[in-house]
């Protein structure tokens, strides 16, 4: 099958190459695209790649019947809607790490520009104005710099500043005091931040928590004087109250990259000559653009060749080594989802999962995953995936749980998947055997042993003499050959389950006629 995957924005070569020799894959390079043309478009790809420019919303995700996944060549994905996203199943990746270094330089760079003036005094020069008194600046030495969001730049920022003698402020929510020691910096509350530093910076993404963090409120808690950088979202400032606290004189200045509206030619803060600013060049190094194509790149490549991806935004991301572990138990998982639900006549209401032995130890999120995709599959159909399962059982009202424990009743692994819908708890259990691949070894409380694949049929029975020999019989008549079959019962006399492989799907009126029989209670037809 060739992969159609549209590049929206523009990409350094490096990364596209790649795409471009895959066999597997067709690309179109097209960065004039307007929404209308996108949303008229987009139907026909795999794949899009974009950077910042191009606004993936979720009326152009619902014309996208084709898309499996999207690719961010940077950070920030708030050009994305991620739900929109999600609720199609199409996975998001990003590149977080290839812009870093750039960023942080950048901050650095704008930092260091805000505090000397130097955008200001050299369009002064180029207007032929010789004036030393006006461009007056500060040492950053000794002073202290507040560092809001101490992810991969805010990180790398703090390291920088210390090697221009600055003392870092930082808050985070994930930051504690023992990391801010091992980082040398000081650990504080958003307040102490605002309070105590004669410069903030900050690199948060933009989140509802983090809309105009920086506000009124924020810029008079602030000493007077302080200066402002944003390399990281526009919204993170609330540019109005920005615009006061500079006229105000509270705020001396600001160095802003990014902006609430993007593009724009008009912005009243540039009218501020406190202020200086970037067309969000954070990213726009040759090295950064190199890094974050060849990686988002490699991450389409992989997803749509099947692999693996390594940096996804929707899914949580699992260590390679961690999915070379699991990976073997996805089949399992997701038959033992597919198999489950031909029995659970009812409306599913809870799914409980119960990882034991070998699978206690592991990461079970994915395997999780695939095992609501194979439940859903059969009424949602195949656009359940990985990215949409978990999303669309909670649509749906069915709550899952996972539970994990030692304990494997003689197998190395068991996973076993419950579902309990208004009137019944049903079950199914299986591991994987060494060499043998996935088995199911229990369905309720019967024990069976038999490959989750082909044409299967589940009969529920009473434990007689003859029921055996009159289905096989009438399975016969009808030129059904048996592979595989397995019996367990309750107690001698009792409930009993007929476990069959068959050799061909059974028409519906054979299932009738098994039904029929007086000692068969249940007939199911299940095909893997
Ligand atoms: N100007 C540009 O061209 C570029 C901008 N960026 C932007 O820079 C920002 C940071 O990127 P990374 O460091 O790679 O992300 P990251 O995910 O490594 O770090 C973000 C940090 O913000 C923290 N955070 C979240 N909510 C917070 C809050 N309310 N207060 C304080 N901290 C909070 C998180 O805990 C996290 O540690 C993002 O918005 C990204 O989009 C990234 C690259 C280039
Ligand atoms: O694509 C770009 O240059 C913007 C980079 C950016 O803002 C990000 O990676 O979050």
């Amino acid at each position: 099958m060739i992969f159609n995957v549209l590049i929206a924005d523009p990409l350094s070569e490096d990364g596209v190459q790649p795409l471009r020799e895959s066999e597997d894959i067709n690309i179109e390079v097209n960065t004039d695209l307007t929404d209308a043309d996108l949303i008229q478009r987009i139907g026909k790809f795999d794949g899009l790649i974009v950077r910042s420019q191009t606004k993936v919303t979720r009326e152009i995700i619902q014309h996208a019947d084709n898309l499996k996944i999207i690719g961010r060549a940077g950070v920030g994905v708030d050009n994305i809607d991620l739900d929109a996203a999600t609720e199609r199943g199409i996975i998001v990746v990003n590149a977080p790490n290839g812009n870093t270094n750039s960023a942080a330089e950048h901050t650095m760079a704008m930092l260091m520009s805000l505090t000397r003036n130097i955008p200001q005094a050299f369009n002064a020069l180029k207007n032929n104005e010789w004036n030393r008194k006006k461009y007056v600046g500060v040492e950053v030495k000794n002073k202290t710099l507040g560092v809001i969001g101490l992810g991969r730049i805010g990180t790398e920022v703090s390291s920088r500043a210390k090697g221009q003698r600055l003392n870092i402020i930082a808050y985070d929510p994930f930051l504690t005091e023992e990391k801010a020691d091992n980082l040398g910096i000081r650990f504080g509350t958003v307040e102490d931040v605002l309070r105590e530093a004669d410069f903030i910076t900050v690199h948060t993404p933009l989140l509802k928590e983090t809309k105009h963090l920086l506000n009124k409120e924020a810029f008079q808690m602030m000493k007077d004087g302080v200066q402002i950088v944003n390399c990281a979202r526009g919204g993170i400032i609330d540019e109005d109250a920005l615009y006061e606290a500079i006229q105000s004189g509270k705020v001396a200045g600001a160095a802003m990259d990014v902006f609430e509206e993007e593009p724009f030619l008009d912005n009243k803060l540039l009218e501020l000559p406190e202020v200086i600013a970037t067309p969000h060049l954070g990213a726009s190094t040759v090295e950064a653009q190199e890094n974050v194509a060849v990686d988002v790149c490699q991450d389409v490549i992989r997803f749509l060749t099947g692999d693996s991806v390594r940096n996804p935004v929707n899914l949580p991301s699992v260590p390679q080594e961690i999915m070379y572990k699991i990976e073997p138990y996805f089949m399992l998982a997701e038959k033992l989802g597919n198999f489950l639900i031909h029995l659970a006549d009812e409306v599913i209401e809870e799914v409980n999962i119960y990882y034991a032995g070998d699978l206690n130890e592991l990461e079970v999120a994915p395997l999780t995953r695939n095992t609501v995709k194979g439940l859903l599959q059969r009424h949602l159909g195949d656009h359940v995936n990985d990215v949409n399962a978990l999303f669309l059982a909670e649509q749906k009202g069915i709550s899952v749980h996972e539970n994990k424990t030692s304990r494997a009743k003689g197998f190395t692994n068991l996973l076993t998947v419950e579902v309990k819908t208004k009137s019944a708890v049903r079950s199914v259990a299986g591991t994987l055997l060494n060499g043998l691949g996935p088995r199911i070894v229990k369905v309720d409380h019967y024990s069976v042993d038999f490959t989750p694949a082909g044409h299967l049929v589940v009969i529920h029975h009473q434990d007689q003499p003859g029921v055996i020999g009159k289905m096989g019989s009438m399975l016969a008549r009808n030129q059904v050959n048996i592979a595989t079959m397995q019996v367990d019962r309750s107690d001698i006399g009792g409930d009993a389950i007929m476990m069959l492989t068959i050799d061909r799907h059974p028409e519906q009126e054979l299932l009738d006629q098994l039904h029929e029989l007086d000692e068969i209670n249940d007939v199911t037809a299940i095909d893997l």
